[in-house]
Protein backbone atom coordinates (compact mmCIF):
# COMPACT_ATOMS: atom_id res chain seq x y z
CA UNK A 1 0.00 0.00 0.00
CA UNK A 2 1.28 3.40 -0.83
CA UNK A 3 0.69 6.97 0.45
CA UNK A 4 -0.30 9.85 -1.72
CA UNK A 5 -0.18 13.32 -0.59
CA UNK A 6 -2.58 15.28 -2.41
CA UNK A 7 -1.45 19.40 -2.45
CA UNK A 8 -4.46 21.20 -3.20
CA UNK A 9 -4.45 24.61 -1.57
CA UNK A 10 -1.09 25.44 -1.64
CA UNK A 11 1.17 27.70 -4.14
CA UNK A 12 4.31 25.77 -5.13
CA UNK A 13 6.28 27.53 -2.70
CA UNK A 14 3.98 26.15 -0.23
CA UNK A 15 3.84 22.93 -1.57
CA UNK A 16 7.24 22.21 -1.61
CA UNK A 17 7.94 23.13 2.06
CA UNK A 18 5.15 20.82 2.83
CA UNK A 19 6.66 18.46 1.19
CA UNK A 20 9.99 18.63 2.83
CA UNK A 21 8.66 17.98 5.86
CA UNK A 22 6.38 14.60 4.95
CA UNK A 23 8.53 13.83 2.21
CA UNK A 24 9.92 10.54 4.27
CA UNK A 25 6.58 9.21 5.20
CA UNK A 26 4.96 9.51 1.31
CA UNK A 27 5.55 7.86 -1.72
CA UNK A 28 2.92 10.21 -4.23
CA UNK A 29 3.75 13.77 -4.45
CA UNK A 30 -0.30 15.12 -6.21
CA UNK A 31 -0.35 18.83 -7.71
CA UNK A 32 -4.26 19.00 -7.12
CA UNK A 33 -6.27 20.41 -9.20
CA UNK A 34 -6.85 23.73 -8.01
CA UNK A 35 -2.84 24.08 -7.78
CA UNK A 36 -2.95 23.13 -11.83
CA UNK A 37 -5.32 26.06 -12.18
CA UNK A 38 -4.08 28.55 -10.20
CA UNK A 39 -0.03 27.41 -11.36
CA UNK A 40 -0.32 25.40 -14.23
CA UNK A 41 1.70 22.38 -15.41
CA UNK A 42 5.25 24.69 -14.07
CA UNK A 43 4.00 23.18 -10.75
CA UNK A 44 4.19 19.16 -11.64
CA UNK A 45 7.80 20.43 -13.55
CA UNK A 46 9.09 22.34 -9.96
CA UNK A 47 8.17 19.95 -7.87
CA UNK A 48 9.36 16.89 -9.90
CA UNK A 49 12.41 18.97 -10.09
CA UNK A 50 12.55 19.87 -6.50
CA UNK A 51 12.03 15.62 -5.07
CA UNK A 52 13.47 13.77 -7.97
CA UNK A 53 13.08 10.09 -5.79
CA UNK A 54 9.15 10.98 -5.44
CA UNK A 55 6.36 10.34 -7.85
CA UNK A 56 4.61 13.01 -9.03
CA UNK A 57 0.58 12.78 -9.72
CA UNK A 58 -0.66 15.24 -11.85
CA UNK A 59 -4.57 15.60 -11.17
CA UNK A 60 -5.75 17.09 -14.67
CA UNK A 61 -9.16 14.99 -13.77
CA UNK A 62 -8.89 14.80 -17.71
CA UNK A 63 -12.29 14.60 -19.35
CA UNK A 64 -11.69 15.17 -23.47
CA UNK A 65 -8.14 15.20 -25.24
CA UNK A 66 -6.79 12.58 -23.50
CA UNK A 67 -4.00 11.72 -25.69
CA UNK A 68 -2.82 15.34 -25.84
CA UNK A 69 -3.23 16.86 -22.16
CA UNK A 70 -1.39 13.23 -21.28
CA UNK A 71 1.16 14.54 -23.54
CA UNK A 72 1.49 17.45 -21.84
CA UNK A 73 1.96 16.18 -18.44
CA UNK A 74 4.24 14.37 -19.17
CA UNK A 75 6.47 16.79 -20.79
CA UNK A 76 6.42 18.69 -17.59
CA UNK A 77 7.30 15.45 -15.34
CA UNK A 78 4.39 14.06 -13.81
CA UNK A 79 4.33 10.01 -13.72
CA UNK A 80 1.05 9.28 -13.13
CA UNK A 81 -2.12 11.71 -14.53
CA UNK A 82 -5.62 11.22 -13.97
CA UNK A 83 -8.52 10.87 -16.14
CA UNK A 84 -12.26 11.25 -15.19
CA UNK A 85 -14.11 7.90 -15.25
CA UNK A 86 -17.24 9.90 -16.20
CA UNK A 87 -15.53 10.13 -19.49
CA UNK A 88 -15.98 8.53 -22.99
CA UNK A 89 -14.01 5.33 -23.55
CA UNK A 90 -12.37 7.38 -26.59
CA UNK A 91 -11.03 9.35 -24.25
CA UNK A 92 -9.58 6.99 -21.56
CA UNK A 93 -8.21 4.85 -24.41
CA UNK A 94 -6.33 8.40 -26.04
CA UNK A 95 -4.70 8.68 -22.26
CA UNK A 96 -3.51 4.87 -21.95
CA UNK A 97 -1.71 5.13 -25.64
CA UNK A 98 0.13 8.35 -25.07
CA UNK A 99 0.71 7.59 -21.42
CA UNK A 100 2.29 4.28 -22.50
CA UNK A 101 4.84 5.77 -25.18
CA UNK A 102 5.41 8.25 -22.53
CA UNK A 103 6.46 5.49 -19.78
CA UNK A 104 3.79 7.32 -17.71
CA UNK A 105 1.40 6.14 -15.95
CA UNK A 106 -3.40 6.52 -16.02
CA UNK A 107 -4.99 6.90 -13.02
CA UNK A 108 -8.84 6.92 -13.57
CA UNK A 109 -10.91 8.86 -10.40
CA UNK A 110 -14.76 7.38 -10.51
CA UNK A 111 -15.74 10.78 -8.83
CA UNK A 112 -19.58 11.12 -10.06
CA UNK A 113 -19.45 7.71 -11.83
CA UNK A 114 -23.37 6.13 -11.05
CA UNK A 115 -22.74 2.38 -11.09
CA UNK A 116 -19.04 1.60 -9.91
CA UNK A 117 -19.49 -1.85 -10.66
CA UNK A 118 -19.77 -1.48 -14.13
CA UNK A 119 -17.83 1.50 -15.01
CA UNK A 120 -14.69 -0.10 -12.98
CA UNK A 121 -15.16 -3.52 -14.94
CA UNK A 122 -15.33 -1.33 -18.73
CA UNK A 123 -12.10 0.54 -17.54
CA UNK A 124 -10.35 -2.01 -16.04
CA UNK A 125 -10.66 -3.61 -19.44
CA UNK A 126 -8.55 -0.53 -21.16
CA UNK A 127 -5.57 -1.13 -19.47
CA UNK A 128 -4.85 1.62 -17.19
CA UNK A 129 -2.86 1.56 -13.98
CA UNK A 130 -5.48 2.83 -11.23
CA UNK A 131 -8.67 3.15 -10.66
CA UNK A 132 -9.71 5.17 -7.85
CA UNK A 133 -12.52 5.88 -5.64
CA UNK A 134 -13.43 9.12 -4.87
CA UNK A 135 -15.95 11.39 -2.74
CA UNK A 136 -14.81 15.20 -3.87
CA UNK A 137 -15.05 18.02 -1.45
CA UNK A 138 -18.84 18.90 -2.03
CA UNK A 139 -19.87 15.57 -1.13
CA UNK A 140 -17.76 15.27 1.57
CA UNK A 141 -19.18 18.54 3.11
CA UNK A 142 -22.86 16.31 2.96
CA UNK A 143 -20.80 13.74 5.03
CA UNK A 144 -20.45 11.05 2.31
CA UNK A 145 -17.66 9.09 1.94
CA UNK A 146 -16.03 6.27 -0.55
CA UNK A 147 -15.53 3.50 1.78
CA UNK A 148 -18.05 1.13 0.64
CA UNK A 149 -16.84 2.15 -3.23
CA UNK A 150 -13.37 0.87 -2.33
CA UNK A 151 -15.13 -2.48 -1.45
CA UNK A 152 -16.92 -2.58 -4.56
CA UNK A 153 -13.78 -1.93 -6.60
CA UNK A 154 -11.91 -4.31 -4.60
CA UNK A 155 -14.06 -7.52 -5.81
CA UNK A 156 -14.55 -5.96 -9.55
CA UNK A 157 -10.74 -5.08 -10.62
CA UNK A 158 -8.67 -7.79 -11.83
CA UNK A 159 -5.40 -6.13 -13.83
CA UNK A 160 -5.69 -2.41 -12.19
CA UNK A 161 -4.58 -1.39 -9.02
CA UNK A 162 -6.68 0.30 -6.55
CA UNK A 163 -6.92 3.66 -5.05
CA UNK A 164 -9.14 5.67 -2.96
CA UNK A 165 -9.39 9.77 -1.84
CA UNK A 166 -11.75 11.82 -0.40
CA UNK A 167 -11.35 13.22 3.43
CA UNK A 168 -9.40 10.34 4.92
CA UNK A 169 -8.31 11.16 8.23
CA UNK A 170 -5.96 9.29 10.63
CA UNK A 171 -9.10 8.29 12.28
CA UNK A 172 -10.51 6.76 9.18
CA UNK A 173 -7.46 5.48 8.06
CA UNK A 174 -7.53 2.06 10.05
CA UNK A 175 -11.19 1.20 8.13
CA UNK A 176 -9.33 2.25 4.69
CA UNK A 177 -6.45 -0.22 4.79
CA UNK A 178 -8.77 -2.90 5.95
CA UNK A 179 -10.18 -2.80 2.66
CA UNK A 180 -6.51 -3.50 1.06
CA UNK A 181 -6.12 -0.69 -1.32
CA UNK A 182 -2.99 -0.21 -3.36
CA UNK A 183 -3.05 3.68 -3.25
CA UNK A 184 -4.22 5.71 -0.04
CA UNK A 185 -4.06 9.54 -1.18
CA UNK A 186 -4.72 11.80 1.63
CA UNK A 187 -4.86 15.73 1.69
CA UNK A 188 -5.95 17.37 4.11
CA UNK A 189 -5.80 14.62 6.66
CA UNK A 190 -2.05 15.93 7.02
CA UNK A 191 -1.86 19.24 5.01
CA UNK A 192 -5.01 20.43 7.85
CA UNK A 193 -2.78 19.48 10.50
CA UNK A 194 -0.85 21.37 13.04
CA UNK A 195 1.79 18.49 13.23
CA UNK A 196 2.14 17.63 9.49
CA UNK A 197 5.57 15.41 9.97
CA UNK A 198 4.19 13.66 13.25
CA UNK A 199 0.55 12.78 11.00
CA UNK A 200 2.17 11.53 8.07
CA UNK A 201 4.96 9.42 10.36
CA UNK A 202 1.96 7.71 11.84
CA UNK A 203 -0.11 7.52 8.70
CA UNK A 204 3.24 5.71 7.20
CA UNK A 205 3.59 3.70 10.33
CA UNK A 206 -0.85 2.36 10.31
CA UNK A 207 -0.14 1.41 6.36
CA UNK A 208 3.10 -0.53 6.95
CA UNK A 209 1.56 -2.00 9.80
CA UNK A 210 -1.91 -3.38 7.74
O1 LIG B 1 -8.92 15.52 -5.80
C1 LIG B 1 -9.21 16.09 -4.76
C2 LIG B 1 -10.40 16.96 -4.69
O2 LIG B 1 -11.14 16.91 -5.88
C3 LIG B 1 -8.35 15.91 -3.55
O3 LIG B 1 -7.01 15.95 -3.90
C4 LIG B 1 -8.66 14.58 -2.87
O4 LIG B 1 -10.01 14.57 -2.46
C5 LIG B 1 -7.78 14.34 -1.64
O5 LIG B 1 -7.87 15.42 -0.75
P1 LIG B 1 -8.63 15.32 0.66
O6 LIG B 1 -7.99 14.20 1.43
O7 LIG B 1 -8.38 16.67 1.31
O8 LIG B 1 -10.08 15.05 0.39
Amino acid sequence: MKLQLALDLVNIEEAKQVVNEVQAYIDIIEIGTPVVINEGLRAVKELKEAFPSLLVLADLKIMDAGAYEVMKASEAGADIITVLGATDDATIQGAVAEAKKQGKSILVDMINVKNIAQRAREIDALGVDYICVHTGYDLQAAGQSSFEDLKIIKAVVKNAKTAIAGGIKLATLPEVIQAKPDLIIVGGGITGQADKPATAAEMRKLIAAG
